[in-house]
């Protein structure tokens, strides 16, 4: 099909936009977007930087004003009157400066909040082989460590230059006023300032970019080795992951120092280069004053504001190498905003007839290959009726669990289509598809948070007492009544405070608080004792009656009862009927029957 085409060849590309394609300007654009929310406070930011800056540049003529008619002339009056307005001015300055640095501050929290939140949820949305091709800690690296670089570019280094750039125009006007000769030799020396910049500031990023994506690759490892922690100890590879982890903390020192390095000589080159142009000037400012064409406190304020003007200069190009830091973060984070999520509703929306009844299921002639591997089904066809339970059985890797995410459409298939009451799946929104189906994964997966509200996951508005209830259905609440806290004890992190069994009866509890027309079980009783196991099955047999059930299974003694097993090998259907036909008919079920002692 066409759809399925052009699904996969999007999926082949990747899931980015490259890095390359996402421009300064688009990075300003986006960051612009999100301070546009806060222009009372961006405006509010913006006047209290024009004002402190203007209280700055008033000093240098207060300077004027206080060598000229005060010392030079021995008027102590006018040295008073000039030291108080120098004093009036410092004031404005420092509360201006307040103002300022509080509301930068906050506005440089709030995006990184915002983009944290706004990254979070566009991740929510991506399908499960976006996140097999990027790893969890990179991910989370972006988040942590390049969110609170945008913080600290937004909320300080930006300000820092702008207060620079206004500082430097308004110091090069007040210059001019003073003396058009000087200021004429300062701008000489701007481009001079301005070559080091353009030469090294590029470099900077770039270096920035990659220190950054090291850094993610730390994030990565130690999120990987300590999730692992049981089989790193017991493996006793402590010391691999030690000297693979101190590797990857060498490469992300080297990326450092090379950011550093280009730093740092931006940061020199400017000194430099200011410094002599200012000594320059002062020098033929002296001169100035020696054949009478400027006063002592024209040449004093004149001083003052080149120092300001070179000081800005100088915090400019410090911010600059900061600014473009942020810069390489941004595009980092744009990166992930950029993943796009193929799967989306092909063609006209549809809906179900009845969200209530279970459906009847179809895989009609699908082919589907995970990216980059073989293909695994070929032309393969299942039909499933409404309210049938349906048993998978068949070797590791024959691609039960695969038809389950096809049907959850966490992938697409390639050709073909799989249908829910004869709506193909690609044409229902997710939501209404997902929450269609309740699953029991092989894994149990149980998140750190008190039993109830695991339990609750499947339906966040059940009462306390439906959640107990489902307990007791799926025997859990015996066990669940002896921890220590009974419903309000915490799981801890992936559950690690419960037995593999305890957490399989954990999610089958889920599942059926969710009470859901499609019941999809992988293995779900796996890790249960034999009388616990006999136990939970009575309950899902109650659980499967009025559903449409599919349950994979490689002990036979659980599915024997079911209206249909359909043997699998291999991506194709081998046969299909009941235990007791199957056993007559097919050597495959046989062999595995007479394994399980089920003959
Ligand atoms: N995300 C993936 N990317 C690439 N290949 C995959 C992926 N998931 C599964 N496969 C491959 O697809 C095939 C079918 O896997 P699947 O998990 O569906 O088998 P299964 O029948 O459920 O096996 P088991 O009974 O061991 O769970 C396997 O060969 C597996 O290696």
């Amino acid at each position: 099909m066409v759809w399925g085409n052009i699904l996969t060849l999007r999926a082949i590309q990747g899931f980015f936009v490259t890095q390359s394609s996402i421009t300064t300007t688009a990075v300003i654009r986006w960051l612009a977007g999100h301070l546009s929310a806060y222009k009372r406070r961006v405006w509010g930011a913006c006047i209290a930087l024009l004002v402190a800056a203007g209280a700055w540049l008033l000093l240098g003529q207060g300077i004027r004003y206080a060598v000229d008619s005060g010392l030079i002339a021995s008027n102590p009056e006018s040295l008073n009157q000039a030291t108080l307005g120098v004093l009036a001015i410092c004031v404005i300055a420092a509360l201006a400066t307040y103002a300022r640095f509080y509301l930068m501050t906050w506005l440089g929290e709030r995006v990184s909040a915002d983009i944290r939140q706004q990254v979070y949820h566009h991740l929510l949305h991506l399908p499960p082989a976006f996140f097999a091709q990027m790893r969890t800690g990179e991910v989370i690296s972006r988040f942590t460590s390049d969110t609170t670089v945008l913080q600290t570019v937004v909320g300080m280094s930006l300000s820092m230059a702008i207060r620079a750039a206004i500082t430097f125009i308004g110091a090069l006007i007040l210059m001019a006023i003073t003396s058009p000769l000087l200021t004429f030799c300062v701008l000489l020396a701007v481009p001079a300032v301005l070559v080091p910049i353009r030469l090294l500031a590029p470099k900077v990023r770039r270096y920035a970019k990659l220190s950054q994506d090291r850094i993610a690759d730390l994030g990565s490892h130690i999120d990987q080795s300590l999730h692992e922690i049981t089989t790193v100890q017991a493996y006793t590879a402590e010391q691999h992951e030690a000297r693979l982890f101190s590797s990857r903390v060498e490469a992300a020192m080297d990326a450092a120092k090379q950011r550093i390095h280009y730093r740092s000589l931006l940061i020199g080159g400017i000194m430099l280069l200011s410094l002599v142009s200012m000594l320059f000037i002062a020098w033929v400012g002296a001169r100035q004053v020696f054949d009478g064409s400027i006063t002592v406190g024209e040449l004093s304020a004149f001083l003052f504001y080149a120092v300001m003007a070179g000081g800005s200069v100088a915090t400019l190009s410090e911010v600059i190498g900061e600014v473009q830091r942020g810069v390489g973060a941004s595009e980092r984070l744009l990166e992930l905003l950029s993943a796009e999520n193929p799967l989306t509703v092909v063609g006209q929306p549809l809906s179900l007839s009845s969200r209530r009844s279970p459906p009847a299921i179809n895989i009609e002639a699908i082919q589907f290959a995970y990216p980059d591997a073989p293909v695994l089904f070929d032309d393969l066809t299942v039909h499933i009726s409404a309210g049938e339970t349906v048993a998978l059985v068949g070797p590791s890797g024959a691609g039960k669990s695969t038809l389950f995410q096809l049907l959850m459409r966490f992938h697409d298939v390639q050709a073909g289509q799989v249908t829910l009451n004869d709506v193909p799946v690609h044409q229902l929104p997710l939501d209404v598809l997902r929450k269609q189906i309740a699953i029991v994964t092989q894994e149990p997966v149980v998140f750190a948070d008190s039993v109830l509200e695991n339990i609750r996951y499947g339906r966040p508005d059940a009462s306390d007492e439906e959640v107990h209830q489902a307990a007791r259905s799926s025997f859990a609440h015996e066990f669940i009544d002896r921890l220590d806290q009974g419903y309000h004890t915490q799981l801890g992190e992936r559950g690690v405070k419960l037995s593999g069994g305890q957490r399989q009866r954990i999610a089958i509890a889920r599942a059926i608080l969710s009470d859901r027309p499609v019941l999809l079980l992988d293995e779900a009783t796996s890790a249960l004792d034999a009388m616990s196991e006999k136990m939970v099955q009575q309950a899902l047999k109650t659980l499967m009656q009025g559903r449409t059930t599919l349950v994979i299974a490689h002990r036979l003694a659980t599915v024997q009862n079911v209206d249909r097993i359909i043997v699998m090998d291999n991506g194709r259907v081998e046969n299909t009927g009941t235990h007791d036909e199957l056993l007559k008919s097919d050597t495959l079920y046989r062999g595995y029957a007479e394994l399980q002692l089920l003959t």
